[in-house]
Formats: structure tokens, sequence, C-alpha cells
């Protein structure tokens, strides 16, 4: 006999499964949305499937590899959080996976702010497919409730360009991101992305271009400061803006002006290896807190 309060856990769960895919499925969808990054293009500065942008150390084969490497230590991650698994625990296998992307890609850095934002992401999505927090919380804040103070009190990397950048400019970087709860992907890239996904549904790739120009135009981004310093990084954000005011891909011919502002980037070596990262996130919540898939 089917009772009234077996009726709810049936109608709880099935709300839930629309939104939170098996715990088992977190990593390869991780993987998918960095590999979905990599093929978009004209990304500014970027490496992609076209073009290896403002990079000479590493391509298109060597961001394959590095996704591929990095899978299994994803879906450890999401494991993690279904386990509720505190942020020391998230650190080791961060460094695990950041150790297999050094030997597929032999000693470049093609991920590690993305093992660092999207893995947290997916300890959360695993919080949340075990059960462990409340499924109408979004990933973001999954993140800033288990781990935010785990995530600021973290070891500081001395000898990174990121945290040089970060020490010179006072800029926040991947770890304020993650401990707010990932506000970039929430207001900008998410609200991007979706305007044009509604708009020009056939059209993917726009969608994400969109989005990565928008995340380009407001992110502090410890890499543009690395190469660019702040002359860099204003450049970078003025360009990206110009391009979104102007009506971004709503406007024909968009490709060709992506594509000039990209050339500007290569011409300066600037690289916004953030916003890419922070793009490969937002396709990650996107894929579990789009209602309609
Ligand atoms: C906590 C860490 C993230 C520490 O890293 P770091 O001290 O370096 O901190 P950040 O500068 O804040 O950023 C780290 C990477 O995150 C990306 N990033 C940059 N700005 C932002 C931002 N505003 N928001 C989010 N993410 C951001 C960026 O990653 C991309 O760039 C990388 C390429 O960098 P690099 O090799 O320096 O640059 P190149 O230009 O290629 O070098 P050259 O050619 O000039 O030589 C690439 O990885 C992209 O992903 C920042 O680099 C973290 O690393 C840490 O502590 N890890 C330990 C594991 C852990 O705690 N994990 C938690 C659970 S998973
Ligand atoms: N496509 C990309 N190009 C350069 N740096 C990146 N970091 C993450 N994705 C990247």
């Amino acid at each position: 006999m089917i009772t009234a309060a077996m009726r709810g856990l049936e109608r709880s769960v099935q709300r839930r499964a629309r939104i939170t895919p098996d715990v088992s499925a977190i990593g390869a969808i991780a993987a998918r949305c960095l590999v979905e990054e990599l093929e978009t293009w004209p990304k500014p500065g970027l490496v992609s499937h076209i073009d290896n942008g403002s990079h000479v150390d590493m391509d298109a084969g060597t961001f394959r590899r590095s996704a591929a490497a990095i899978e299994p230590h994803l879906q450890r991650l999401a494991d993690a959080g279904a386990r509720a698994c505190g942020m020391g625990r998230l650190r080791i296998i961060g460094l695990e996976a950041e150790h297999a992307m050094f030997v597929a890609t032999s000693g470049v850095n093609t991920h590690r702010g993305a093992i660092f934002g999207l893995g947290l992401l997916c300890a959360a999505a695993g919080a949340r497919a075990g059960g462990l927090v409340d499924p109408e919380l979004s990933l973001g804040e999954v993140v800033r409730r288990l781990w935010s103070d785990g995530i600021l009190d973290g070891p500081v990397l001395l000898h990174s360009h990121g945290s040089a950048a970060r020490r010179r400019f006072h800029a926040g970087g991947a770890r304020t991101e993650a401990a707010n709860g990932f506000p970039s992907v929430y207001r900008i890239g998410l609200p991007a992305l979706r305007r044009v996904a509604h708009a020009v549904p056939e059209d993917t790739e726009a969608a994400r271009v969109e989005a990565c120009f928008a995340l380009i135009a407001s992110v502090e981004d410890t890499n543009l400061l690395h190469r660019g310093g702040f002359d860099g990084l204003r450049f970078a954000h003025d360009a990206a803006r110009c391009f979104i005011d102007a009506g971004g891909v709503s406007v024909p011919g968009w490709r060709t002006r992506a594509q000039s502002i990209h050339d500007s980037f290569v011409a300066r070596r600037l690289s916004p290896g953030g916003s890419a990262d922070l793009l490969a996130m937002t396709l990650f919540v996107d894929a579990h807190e789009s209602p309609c898939r």
C-alpha cells in the first residue's frame, strides 16, 4: 500500500532527480564541460580546437589529454562530497589531480584553476546528489556553506604566477571566487549563456562565446595580471565589454568582430585563463541547474 508519506518521498525524489544526476556521472559531466570550453571559438587569447591563442607551449591536444587525466579525480571529488568529506580531504584529491595533469601535459599548467573551482563544484554536486544538503541550494551556495572557511585558510602557493599577481595587485583570484559561492558564474556567466541559448537555441557555441566575453569583461583574472599587469587587465575588460555592449553574438558579423578581439589579445600575449575556467564551471552549473534538461 502506498502511503501519503511514500508519495511525498517519491515526489521529492523525482524533483531532485530532475536537477541532480547520479553521483557516478558527475566526473564525466565535468570533463565534458572542459572539452566544450576548449571547443569554443573565438575565445580571446585562449587555446581552442582552431588555434593556440597566446600560448606556445600548449594546444588543443594538451587540453584534451589534461581533461581525460583529471576526469577520474573530478569523480573522486564528487564521491568525497557525497561522503561529507572536509576541505582537507578535498585538497589532497585536488593535489593528486594536479599531479595527473602535469604528467599528462609534460609539466604544462592547463587546468590548475579548473581543478580547484570545478573540483569544488563536483564535490558540491556529490553532496547534493547524496542528499547531504537541501536539494534546492545552488551548487555555489553548497560550496560556500560547506567549505568557504577551509578554502580561505588553505596553504598559499608561494611560487605560482597567480599568487605573485595576487600579492602584487591585491586581486582575490580563484579562492575568493570559490569562497563566495562563484558569483561570476551565477551573476555573469550563466545569465549570458542562457540569454543566447534562449534566443538562438541551435547555436550552442554562440552562447558559450557570449558567456566567455561576459566573464572576461568583469573577472579580476590573475592570469591577465600575470601576463599584462593592470594595463593588460584593463585592455581585456574594455575589449570584451565593448563586444557585449555592441550586442555580442546577437549582431550579424559577430564572429569576425570576436576574432579581431582574439587577434588583439594574441598580439599582446594576453590570456584570460581564469575566465576560461569560469566558462567551464558555468557549463557545469547549467547542466545541473537548468530545470528543462
Ligand atoms: C588555491 C589555488 C587555486 C592556488 O592557486 P594560485 O595561488 O595560483 O591562485 P589564483 O591566482 O587565484 O588562481 C589559480 C588559477 O585559477 C585561475 N584563475 C585566475 N583568476 C581567477 C579568478 N578570478 N577566478 C577564478 N579562477 C581564476 C587561473 O587558472 C588558469 O590559468 C592557469 C594557467 O596559469 P599559468 O601557468 O600561471 O599561466 P600561463 O600564462 O600559461 O604561464 P606562462 O605561459 O606565462 O608561463 C590554468 O591552470 C587555468 O586553469 C589561475 O592560474 C590552487 O591551485 C590550490 O591551492 N590547489 C591545491 C588543491 C586544492 O586545494 N584543491 C581544492 C579542492 S579541488
Ligand atoms: N582554453 C584555454 N586556453 C588557455 N588557458 C586556459 N585555461 C583553461 N582553459 C584555457
